[in-house]
């Protein structure tokens, strides 16, 4: 979709802030540019919407060589979104959505359509929102119709350079969650760049981490990144606490389950004590008769009936339970705001194994393909931490 060869950028003044980039982005893929201040990250962005002229190289978009069209024309291809959002105070809300079809000729119905659509995504709708002038609106609401106009024109490509840079954490963590959203509905092709690597993690399919001139020193999807830098310099860069930020991004998989003892609604109270006794943990999964989870019972509960008992008088629900794939940080989450030992996994409604901190320990331990660099001692004590 988006292809970089050798593209450079050497300024009047000798300093060079992208010596030769390659690098290919798919289509509908969201790739965050990230690295120390100065790599040239916000030059590469520029280069590709032609806002900086490259001095070398080639920018291929869809198969066609963009490096001599008209800005124009990349304007309707390529929506742009910047931090401060960069709106214009004199024009209404709506007319700044509007701003790049009112420069590609659209009529004016066209216009409004296409503005109220674009409010209505961002969770701002036109009938209240429109006929405002951005003063009026918070940080937050400036933010989302940056986003809106970058969009306004149904562009392919989306840049975005720092978009929720400048608002506070709890605004900030509300709008890539409401970004993620529109990205699953609209699979633009987006290249981010972020300084935080959180950010990152949450909301790329893949990152891009540069060193200085705009070296690229490792593009890589973020659990990847986070368990196997490329090498130390990457490492650094996303930190000591790489491992906690896996959290975010590794699934519960079926091979972190453990398996305590299952036992039926219907069963005997005696029979599901025994079934208790021979295992470890102390408890058993109740399931019914299809397999479906209905609840746990303990090896106490289990003496303090009769033995005839069905299991169902003495079983207990969950407060929680979580789907495979589930990524892990929710998982312990769940397991510390529950105080609980363990939580189980569900496809549906059918049990398929429990999860212990442990396992979640594990979990993260466990090498990504391709490992070259975790370092699990040095992550060990911070996760004995969380
Ligand atoms: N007009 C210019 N003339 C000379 N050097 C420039 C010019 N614009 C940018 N640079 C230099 O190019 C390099 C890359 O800048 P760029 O803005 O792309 O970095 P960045 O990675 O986006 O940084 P930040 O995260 O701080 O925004 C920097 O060393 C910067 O000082």
């Amino acid at each position: 979709m988006i292809r970089l060869d050798g593209l450079g950028k050497r300024y009047p003044d000798g300093t060079v802030a992208v010596a030769e980039l390659d690098m290919a982005v798919r289509r509908g893929e969201l790739v965050a540019l990230v690295g120390p201040s100065g790599c040239g990250k916000s030059t590469t962005l520029r280069m590709v919407n032609r806002l900086i002229e490259p001095t070398s190289g080639r920018i291929v978009l869809d198969g066609d060589d963009v490096t001599d069209v008209s800005a124009v024309e990349l304007r309707r291809r390529i929506g742009y979104v910047i931090q401060q959002v960069g709106l214009f105070p004199h024009l209404t809300v709506g007319d700044n959505v509007a701003t790049v079809p009112r420069l590609l000729g659209w009529d004016k119905k066209r216009q409004r359509e296409r503005t109220a659509e674009m409010l209505d995504l961002v969770g701002l709708p036109a009938k209240t929102y429109a006929d405002r002038y951005p003063h009026e609106l918070s940080g937050g609401q400036q933010q989302r119709i940056g986003v809106a106009r970058g969009l306004a024109a149904d562009p392919d490509v989306l840049l975005m350079d720092e978009p929720f840079g400048a608002v506070d954490p709890i605004a900030r963590d509300r709008l890539q969650g409401e970004f993620r959203r529109i990205q699953s509905e609209l699979h633009k092709t987006v290249l981010f760049v972020t300084h935080d690597v959180d950010e990152a993690v949450r909301l790329a399919d893949r990152i891009a981490v540069f060193s200085q001139g705009g070296k690229l020193e490792q593009f890589a999807d973020p659990a990847t990144v986070l368990g196997a830098p490329a090498n130390d310099f990457v490492a650094d860069f996303v930190g000591a606490d790489r491992g906690l930020r896996r959290l975010a991004v590794q699934p519960v998989e079926e091979q972190d389950l453990l398996h305590p003892p299952v036992v039926r609604l219907s069963d005997r109270a005696a029979d599901a004590r025994r079934a208790v006794d021979g295992a470890p943990e102390g408890y058993a999964v109740v399931v019914d008769d299809a397999g479906d989870l209905r609840g746990y019972v303990g090896a106490r509960a289990l003496t303090e009936v009769p033995p005839d008992s069905p299991v169902e008088d003495v079983a207990r629900r969950f407060g929680e339970t979580v789907e495979l794939g589930t990524f892990l940080r929710r998982a312990l989450s769940e397991l510390v705001q529950h105080d609980a030992g363990w939580l189980p996994v569900v496809d549906g409604d059918r049990f398929l194994g429990v999860l212990t901190p442990e396992a979640v320990y594990a979990a993260l331990r466990r090498t990504v393909p391709g490992d070259g660099g975790v370092d699990a001692e040095q992550e060990a004590p911070l996760l004995k931490a969380v």
